[in-house]
C-alpha cells in the first residue's frame, strides 16, 4: 500500500513501469540484430589483426596466439539500423581450438577465410578449413568470404592473386586481398565486414528465424522481399 502512495505521489506506476521496460526492452532486442561473422584459417595469417583492424581501426604492436576465441563487436548502421557487428576471431592452433570448434559454428551468420599472400600453406590449407566448416552443417545460405591477408610484404608474395581467384570462384565465394597492417588498406577491410553485414541484412528471414530460436517469447514474421543493398 505504502508502494502505491509512493507511486501516486511520483505519478508512477511500478506494475505499468516494469511492463514497459519489458515490452520496451524486448522491442530493442528485436531492433538490434547482431550478426555473429567468423574469423576462420592457419595460425599467424592475421585474422586477429583483421579483427582490430575492423573494430578498433588499428593495427596491434604485438600479437599472441589466440586462444579459445576473441569477441569483439562493432555498431554499424546500414539503412538507418543499427546492426551489432559481433566478431569471433578464432584461434588457428588445434590445440587452442579443439574445445571451442562447436561454439565457432553455432548459430552464425557469415565466415571470413582467412590465407597469408606470403604462405603457400595457408592457402593449401584452405581446403581443410572448408572441409571442417562443412562438417558443422553450416547451411549454404550463410555467406562466405575469402580474404588474403598481408599484401604489404609485396616482395613475399607467394600466392598469385589469379590462382586466388579461381579458389574463391569453386568456392562460391568474394576474393579480398588487403593488410591489416597497411592504414590505406583500412577501408579495404572495413568493406569485407560490411559486405557481409549488406548481405545479411538482405536475407532478413534467415536472420529472424535466428532471433526465434533463441528467444522463445520474440515472434516475428518473416520478411521474404527484403531490398540488397550490398554494393559488391
Ligand atoms: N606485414 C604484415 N603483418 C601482419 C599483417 N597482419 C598480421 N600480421 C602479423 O602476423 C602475425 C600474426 O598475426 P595474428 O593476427 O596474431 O595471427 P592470427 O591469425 O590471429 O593467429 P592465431 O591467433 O594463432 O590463429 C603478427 O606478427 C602480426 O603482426 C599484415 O597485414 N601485414
Ligand atoms: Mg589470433
Amino acid at each position: 500500500m505504502a508502494k502505491e502512495v509512493e507511486d501516486r505521489k511520483n505519478g508512477t506506476n511500478s506494475d505499468l513501469t516494469s511492463s514497459l521496460d519489458f515490452s520496451s526492452s524486448l522491442v530493442h532486442s528485436v531492433k538490434t540484430r547482431i550478426f555473429k561473422i567468423i574469423l576462420i584459417g592457419d595460425s599467424n595469417v592475421g585474422k586477429t589483426c583483421l579483427t582490430f583492424r575492423f573494430t578498433g581501426g588499428t593495427f596491434p604492436d604485438k600479437t599472441e596466439a589466440t586462444i579459445g576465441v576473441d569477441f569483439r563487436e562493432k555498431p554499424v548502421e546500414i539503412d538507418g539500423e543499427i546492426i551489432k557487428v559481433q566478431v569471433w576471431d578464432t584461434a588457428g592452433q588445434e590445440r587452442f581450438r579443439r574445445s571451442m570448434v562447436e561454439h565457432y559454428y553455432r548459430n552464425v551468420h557469415a565466415i571470413i577465410f582467412v590465407y597469408d599472400v606470403t604462405k603457400m600453406t595457408s592457402f593449401q590449407n584452405l581446403k581443410l578449413w572448408i572441409q571442417e566448416c562443412n562438417s558443422h552443417h553450416v547451411s549454404p545460405l550463410v555467406p562466405r568470404v575469402l580474404v588474403g591477408n598481408k599484401c604489404d610484404l609485396v616482395s613475399q608474395i607467394q600466392v598469385p592473386s589469379n590462382t586466388a581467384l579461381k579458389f574463391a570462384d569453386a568456392h562460391n565465394m568474394l576474393l579480398f586481398e588487403t593488410s591489416a597492417k597497411d592504414p590505406i588498406e583500412s577501408q579495404n577491410v572495413d568493406s569485407i565486414f560490411m559486405c557481409l553485414v549488406c548481405r545479411l541484412k538482405a536475407q532478413k528471414s534467415l536472420i529472424y528465424r535466428d532471433v526465434e530460436r533463441e528467444d522463445g517469447k520474440v515472434k516475428l514474421s518473416q520478411e521474404t522481399n527484403a531490398r540488397k543493398h550490398c554494393s559488391c
